[in-house]
């Protein structure tokens, strides 16, 4: 039987902000926003994937917490998991991506996220008002 094939992402959110990322590669997602994040390798558990990835793409310790809905379908054939998360040390940089925005509630769609991303970023947005 195949593997699921997984991209874990990262809704790191702080002071009612949620940190968006911006893609450098390849050519056709360059530009577009995203979740830190990235594909998890054989052996590697969900969470250890999610906390590996920000180190690598972020530079900062993250603590997961809850999931974020279920298994979000990405155009790729994969599908993706998000969880909420916070910031333990560091202070997030764009190793790898582009930029980084820290987005308030009102400002969640100013940019252009990857399209498999808006159904999360929505559920994201309740979560976010709910707690404001
Ligand atoms: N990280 C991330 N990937 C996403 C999101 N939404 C979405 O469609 N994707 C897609 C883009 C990529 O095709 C794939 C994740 O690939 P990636 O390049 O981040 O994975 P990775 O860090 O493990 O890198 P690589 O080994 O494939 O080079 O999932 C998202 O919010 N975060």
């Amino acid at each position: 039987m195949e593997p699921v094939r997984l991209v874990v992402g990262a809704a790191i959110v702080e002071d009612g902000r949620l940190l968006a990322a911006q893609r450098s590669r390849p050519a056709e997602l360059r530009g577009r926003w995203e979740f830190p994040g990235g594909k998890v390798e054989p052996g590697e558990t969900e969470r250890d994937a999610l906390v590996r990835e920000c180190v690598e793409e972020l530079g900062v310790r993250i603590a997961p917490g809850e999931r974020v809905g279920g298994d979000w379908p990405l155009d790729n054939g994969y599908v993706m998991r998000v969880w909420l998360a916070a910031v333990r040390a560091g202070i997030p940089e764009p190793v790898e991506h582009l930029a980084l925005r820290w987005l308030a509630p009102d400002e969640l769609y100013d940019v252009p996220w990857l399209s498999a991303d808006l159904p999360v970023v929505a559920a994201i947005e309740k979560i976010l008002r709910n707690n404001g």
